[in-house]
């Protein structure tokens, strides 16, 4: 028997089972970085809602305090504009005690950098000042411009712009200021200091890329946390905000590039209801981002971990599999040959060795068989003898080789005249050879008799030495059968009686079939 080495199998086809396993991994590895994709997605978009709501969160406080700031102030200049109109309606306008007023006013708001009353043609009358400058006309200031124009009481927050006594950056707060008859008798101005924003918006921890801006509502800067002082006055009526965000919202969030440096941002903002004002506070989102991804690294390494453990685990199941079913095709393989190699053996030991007919022990087995079935069933077994006639001469004038052929020849047609399930050809002795009909009489027996000698006459093998006139082998046969009901029982007996059925043909003149001699009902 010959075995395969391992190495020499072919790859296996994929089975089902490792296409299962295969397929069931790679559906686990899409399921498991498809659960981590979304679940960062979500975790994204989440942290991206909750900075937006920070940031509408921080421009409300920072509006807020922006409003407190400009109404204080409002609320100090319209108390010095109810004394200087009242002044202006008796006296005229009393410079030192306006001063006066404007300089406790001024003592109690942190944000004031001062308090003044220029007249119609811009000269100083009255500052929480110390001194008022001689030379100084500030008729040419915005504010003064607007007012003069504007018959209208309202409080006026102007650009940033730098004072003329101390070089501070201030915003400038002013208004009107009429006569008895509502003429223009110049102008109250309140000066905010750009540095008191600057320190209130340092109170708040911000990373480097995130802002926090107050504008004017038309979009110039006040003040911009961290930006540089240039920034301030900017305008910045191109960014999305101003250009049409604020047209339909008065507060909200959202994200967009910053007209201020052109980085993108996630703002929250919000437009002063009182001030023509607006507060908004912008979160860097490529840094916000960073630091997401930085506090998920340890559930991303987490998941890739489990992932590569699913996929090492896949993989030993897999090749688990791949060699289970391995050894199965080998032992299959095994024990095919095992059963090849069993039936040979069989085979070797039932057949004889020359013609592969079944030989005298199976013979005998088989006839014991039939005889037994035959007893249980009630049915006939029938037998043939046969024996070439002179086959010694055969012998003597051939040579033993040319006998051995002759012998298989003849054994090749019983075993084609005798192929039926229920007939078995078997070699008798030398050179007689037998056939068991099971289940089938006596005339079945001597009709294949007949046909098998007749069919070895037709192979005409020469016989010169032969004392019958063919000149060819020929075959002389006896018949008999066996009746569970009969006196004579036994298989010797059914042999012997076959033989000399075969005795008597060969006295008669070989060449020809006998039967037993029995009642004719039996026959
Ligand atoms: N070549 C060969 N001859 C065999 C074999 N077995 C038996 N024989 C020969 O078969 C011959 C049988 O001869 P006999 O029994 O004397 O009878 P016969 O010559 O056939 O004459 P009849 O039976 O009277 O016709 C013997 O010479 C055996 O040697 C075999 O396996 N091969």
């Amino acid at each position: 028997m010959k075995f395969r080495r391992k190495n020499d199998d072919p790859a296996p086809a994929i089975s089902p089972l490792l296409r299962s396993i295969m397929l069931s991994g790679a559906l686990l590895t899409v399921a498991v970085i498809g659960l981590n994709v979304w679940t960062l997605r979500e975790d994204w978009n989440e942290t991206v809602l909750k900075a937006e709501d920070t940031a509408v969160n921080l421009s409300l406080s920072q509006a807020r305090q922006a409003d407190d700031t400009f109404l204080q102030t409002e609320l100090s200049l319209r108390e010095v504009q109810r004394e200087l109109e009242r002044q202006l309606a008796t006296t005229g306008a009393e410079g030192k005690a306006l001063s006066q007023t404007m300089h406790l006013l001024q003592s109690r708001l942190p944000q004031l950098h001062g308090l003044f009353y220029y007249d119609e043609r811009g000269r100083w009358i009255a500052t929480s000042m110390s001194r008022i400058p001689s030379d100084v006309d500030n008729s040419d200031r915005e504010y003064f411009d607007y007012h003069r124009a504007s018959p209208r009481n309202n409080l006026h927050i102007g650009p940033v712009i730098r004072s003329r006594t101390t070089h501070e950056l201030v915003i400038p707060v002013t208004l009107r200021v009429n006569d008895a008859y509502k003429g223009f008798k110049g102008v109250l101005l309140a000066t905010i200091k750009v540095d008191y924003f600057r320190r209130f918006y340092s109170y708040y921890e911000l990373s480097d890329g995130d802002v926090l801006v107050l504008m004017l509502a038309d979009s110039t800067v006040l003040y911009a946390r961290p930006m540089p002082d240039s920034y301030i006055g900017k305008n910045l009526s191109v960014s999305p905000l101003f250009l049409k965000i604020l047209a339909n919202s008065d507060r909200g969030s959202g994200q967009w590039t910053a007209a201020l440096d052109g980085k993108r941002r996630i703002f929250g903002f919000v437009r002063s209801q009182r001030y023509p004002l607006v507060v908004a506070a912008g979160y860097d989102k490529h840094a916000l981002f960073n630091h997401w991804l930085k506090s998920r690294v340890q559930d991303l390494i987490l998941s890739l971990a489990l992932l590569l453990v699913i996929l090492l685990l896949g993989a030993f199941v897999l090749r688990q599999a791949r060699d289970t079913l391995r050894y199965q095709r080998e032992l299959t393989r095994l024990r095919d040959e095992l059963t090849a190699a069993n039936r040979s053996l069989e085979n070797q030991a039932q057949s004889d060795g020359l013609t592969g007919v079944a030989n005298r022990r199976h013979f005998d087995h088989m006839l014991t068989e039939s005889l037994l079935n035959a007893e249980l069933s009630g049915l006939p077994v029938s037998l043939i003898l046969f024996d070439i006639d002179y086959f010694k001469r055969y012998n003597d004038t051939y040579g033993h080789v040319a006998g051995d052929d002759c012998l298989k020849k003849v054994a090749a047609v019983l075993k084609h005249a005798a192929r039926r399930k229920n007939e078995l050809t078997a070699r008798y002795g030398g050179e007689e050879f037998a056939i068991i009909l099971s289940e089938q009489p006596l005339s079945a027996a001597l009709e294949l008799a007949e046909s098998i000698i007749a069919a070895v006459n037709r192979l005409a093998i020469p016989h010169m030495t032969t004392e019958l006139p063919q000149g060819h082998v020929t075959l002389s046969a006896g018949c008999a059968m066996y009746l569970a009901t009969d006196s004579q029982q036994g298989k010797q007996a059914l042999i012997a009686r076959a033989d000399e059925a075969l005795y008597r043909a060969k006295r008669a003149g070989r060449n020809q079939v006998m039967c037993e001699e029995r009642p004719a009902k039996h026959a």
